[in-house]
This record gives structure tokens, C-alpha cells and sequence, in this order.
């Protein structure tokens, strides 16, 4: 084993040692740690000085409780959690989820990939997450509103323009997002900069609700346009039906593919002419339904309900897994190969396991990771944030446009990453190098902070 491998090695061995619980965390580690090798053989100093243990510790992690009423008058409480993990670039920066399943090593796992994706966007922000074991299904409106009051009588105390500026992820939108944003402005007055993902009527970026979804097309269409290939006539299928998942399917219908299924935790639909996408808005955007209400206006649709668009037998091109981690095992990817499937790009952080990603590549399956391919959501919130400080909005095709081109330029640094250090095309390895690169020079040149 060389030493730089040996240095590597002891890393993930530490952690693991000392989290072994943290599952997810330690996955995400282990991905990166994987693939960062060639890069520190040619640039020793940042072993030298040790950045990787620094940068592998989050900053800080706030962890505290959120009481709040429910409508029956009882008391409840969850736990409620952000990672700062990372300011070398900036302000931490990174979405809050609201999912049952929330812990700290899922907090720490996206903020760790956060750091690196954020860095491929060359937009000026740190890692960051949060969010709450707090389970919005079913909730009223009201109860939405106390719970969010209730977290950001809390947060408000960490976070700011300049110092830390939250957004959406799984659970947490649009209203979400208006809630949160009118607690902290009841406590410390109108900062519209420290949220993203706001409303349109008060500084929210046109194009932000769609900038997840289209960026993964584009960064596939970019990867497509390599290949002298494009969408037009690609058969795909999305997991999931939220916001990730829901413009997704929008841009790719719009480049001519034909988008066949999606699902939710209740199960997948599988339309044979097509996802009726004004219907699943409405069912998903509007009335908040389970996605089986789709066969009442489309009874040729067929509904499989606990099973994910994953363990269907489906002949496809393209795979878009938008819903949550881990989503693809290794009996799943071995099923995304007998379908013939040939690319799989992550609208979600982390859907697919080591394992899984293994048999993807023995079988030869172009694989866009989420850090790289699902980073224009944070792209457009940074941008977000730049109209906040100029006081002046931007127009849909200006916002669509540098989305456009922000995930271009990350397909295009992973690409050639991967080229100048791997010597092969591995979008892991150059996603994680290049993203890496950028904040170990800010942390160096910044000294033991
Ligand atoms: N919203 C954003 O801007 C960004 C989100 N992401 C990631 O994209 C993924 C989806 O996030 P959003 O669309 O924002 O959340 P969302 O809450 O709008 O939608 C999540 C969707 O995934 C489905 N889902 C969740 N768990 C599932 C399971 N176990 N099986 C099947 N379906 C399941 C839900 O039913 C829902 O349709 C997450 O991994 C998130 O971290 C990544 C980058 C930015
Ligand atoms: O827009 C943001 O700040 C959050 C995006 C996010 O949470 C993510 O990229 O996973």
C-alpha cells in the first residue's frame, strides 16, 4: 500500500471507529476518500499539512428541540439539527429536511457532499444542512406553521445573509420556506438573503423551483451533446414525484424524451403514453394527494404500489433517481442493467449504494453523481442570494441561462478532472477532486482556523 493510501486508509479508519453508527456519513466519507488519491500524490502539501482530517470535522453542529403544538392541543417534540460543516468558500449553505428518518449522520453526510458540490458551482458558498425528524404527511397547515416557528426561534440564533443562508430539501418547500422566513423576520427584521427558495412576492429567484430538476438535464444533455447524442427519443424513468423529480421530467420532456414513470413512497405509476405532467403538478403541487389518484383521469396507466420505479421490469435509456438516499441497492442496479439502462444521473444526494455503484460500472453505465449532477439547485440559490445583495431581480431566461451554463462548466471540470488525474472517464473521481481542490486551496491558504 503506498503511504498516501496508508494516510487514507487511517482516516476512514478513525471515523469509523468513532461513529460506527453513522452509516450514511461514513458512506459518503468512504466515496470520497476513494477516489481523492491521485490528486494528493501530485499536490503532497495537502497531506503535508494535513487538510483532509480538518476538512473531514464539521465546523460546528447544532443540535437542539423544537416543541410545538399540535391541533388536538398536545405537546410534541423533535429533534432539529444544521452542520455547519464547512466556510472555506463562504457562508455554509444547504438545504433543511423535514423527514421522519432525519439523524445526524444524514445531517452530516449531505453537508459533507455539500462542501463539494457547492465548490464545483465556482459561486461563492460553503457547505451546510439541516433539519428536523419532523414528519409534514398529514400535518395541517397550521401545524406546519407552529412547527416552523417553533425551529426558527432556535436556528435564528446561527444563521444569517452572511453567515449562513438555508434553503429547501426532502419535506420542505415553497410554504415551508414562508413560514420560516416570517419567524425570523418577526425576530431580526427584514434580511431577504437569509433564506433561498422564497416565495416569488418577496425576493425569491424566478427559476429557483425548477433549477434542481432542469440542472440535471442539463448536465446529462451537456454529457449527451459529448456523445453527439441527445434526449430526443430517450426513454427514461424519475423516481419520485417531488420537487426534484417533478422539473426533471418537465425539461426532459421538453428536449424530447419521453418520460414513462415516476412514484412515491406508496408506490410507482408507469404511464404507457407518457407522464401526464400538468396532472402529477396538480396531484403532487397542489392537492398534495399519493400518486395512485393519477389513474382516476388515466386508467391505461398501471399502479404498483411499495414498489419503486427500480424493481420494475422496463425497458429504459436514462435513469433519474430523485427521491432519497440509498434508493438504489445492488439487486436494484443489477435490475437497472437488465433493463438496459445506459446512464444513471442522481437528482437525489447519494441514491445509489457503494455496491450499487460498483455493478454500474462493471457494466459499463455512464454515472453522473448528485454532487455534480444535481448541484443547480444550490447554483440558483446562490444566485438567489446575488439578487438579494444587488436588490434587483433577474429574468427566468436570465436565471435559466447561467443555470444552463454553471452545470456545463461542472460536467465539463468533472470530465476533464477526471481525465488529467484518473486518466479515464469517471465522473466520481472528477466531481470529488475538483470539489475537493477548490476548498483545500481556501482552507490552506487560510491557516489553522
Ligand atoms: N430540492 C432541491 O433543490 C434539492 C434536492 N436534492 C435532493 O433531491 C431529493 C428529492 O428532494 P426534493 O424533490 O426536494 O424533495 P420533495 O420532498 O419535494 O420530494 C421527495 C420525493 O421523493 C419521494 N420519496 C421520498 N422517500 C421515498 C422512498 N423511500 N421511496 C420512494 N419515494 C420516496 C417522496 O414521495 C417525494 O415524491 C433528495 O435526495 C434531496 O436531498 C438535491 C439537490 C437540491
Ligand atoms: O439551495 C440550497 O441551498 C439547498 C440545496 C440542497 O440542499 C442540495 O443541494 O442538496
Amino acid at each position: 500500500m503506498t503511504e498516501t493510501k496508508q494516510y487514507l486508509a487511517n482516516l476512514e479508519k478513525e471515523l469509523k471507529l468513532k461513529y460506527p453508527e453513522q452509516t450514511e456519513f461514513l458512506q459518503a466519507v468512504e466515496e470520497f476518500l476513494g477516489t481523492v488519491e491521485p490528486f494528493l500524490v501530485k499536490n503532497p502539501e495537502f497531506v503535508e499539512k494535513n487538510i483532509l482530517e480538518m476538512l473531514l470535522i464539521p465546523e460546528r453542529i447544532i443540535e437542539f428541540r423544537i416543541p410545538w403544538m399540535n391541533d388536538q392541543g398536545q405537546w410534541k417534540i423533535n429533534r432539529g439539527y444544521r452542520v455547519q460543516y464547512n466556510s472555506a468558500l463562504g457562508p455554509y449553505k444547504g438545504g433543511m429536511r423535514f423527514h421522519p428518518t432525519v439523524n445526524q449522520s444524514i445531517m452530516k453526510f449531505l453537508a459533507f457532499e455539500q462542501i463539494f458540490k457547492n465548490s464545483l458551482t465556482s459561486l461563492p458558498i460553503g457547505g451546510g444542512k439541516g433539519g428536523s425528524d419532523f414528519d409534514p404527511k398529514g400535518k395541517s397547515d397550521g401545524e406546519i406553521m407552529r412547527f416552523c416557528q417553533s425551529l426558527m426561534q432556535e436556528l435564528q440564533k446561527y444563521i444569517g445573509p452572511n453567515e449562513d443562508v438555508p434553503a429547501g430539501d426532502i419535506g420542505v418547500g415553497g410554504r415551508e420556506i414562508g413560514y420560516l422566513f416570517g419567524e425570523y423576520k418577526r425576530l431580526n427584521g427584514y434580511h431577504a438573503g437569509v433564506l433561498t427558495g422564497k416565495p416569488l412576492s418577496y425576493w425569491g429567484s424566478l427559476a429557483r423551483t425548477e433549477a434542481t430538476g432542469y440542472g440535471l438535464v442539463y448536465f446529462v444533455s451537456h454529457l449527451l451533446k459529448d456523445q453527439n447524442d441527445s434526449f430526443e427519443g430517450k426513454k427514461v424513468l424519475v423516481s419520485g414525484s417531488g420537487n426534484v423529480a417533478i422539473y426533471a421530467i418537465e425539461k426532459a420532456q421538453e428536449l424530447g424524451a419521453t418520460v414513462y414513470g415516476c412514484c412515491d413512497s406508496s408506490g410507482s405509476i408507469i404511464d404507457p403514453e407518457g407522464i401526464d405532467l400538468a396532472l402529477l403538478k396538480e396531484i403532487k403541487e397542489v392537492k398534495r394527494e399519493r400518486i395512485n389518484t393519477y389513474l382516476e383521469s388515466h386508467p391505461n396507466a398501471e399502479f404498483y404500489p411499495n414498489q419503486s420505479v427500480w424493481e420494475l421490469d422496463f425497458k429504459y435509456d436514462i435513469a433519474l433517481p430523485c427521491a432519497t438516499q440509498n434508493e438504489i441497492p445492488v439487486e436494484l442496479a443489477k435490475k437497472l442493467v437488465t433493463n438496459g439502462v445506459q446512464i444513471v444521473a442522481e437528482g437525489a444526494n447519494m441514491p445509489t449504494t457503494l455496491e450499487a455503484l460498483e455493478v454500474l460500472k462493471a457494466n459499463n453505465i455512464v454515472y453522473c453523481p448528485g454532487k455534480a449532477a444535481n448541484a443547480g439547485g444550490v447554483a440558483v440559490s446562490a444566485l438567489e442570494m446575488a439578487q438579494n445583495a444587488q436588490r434587483l431581480p433577474w429574468t427566468f431566461e436570465k436565471v435559466d441561462q447561467e443555470l444552463n451554463l454553471i452545470m456545463k462548466n461542472i460536467y465539463e471540470t468533472c470530465r476533464d478532472t477526471s481525465n488529467e488525474y484518473v486518466g479515464d472517464f469517471d465522473l466520481v473521481a472528477g466531481a470529488n477532486i475538483a470539489g475537493f481542490e477548490r476548498v483545500a486551496k481556501a482552507m490552506l491558504s487560510q491557516g489553522l482556523v
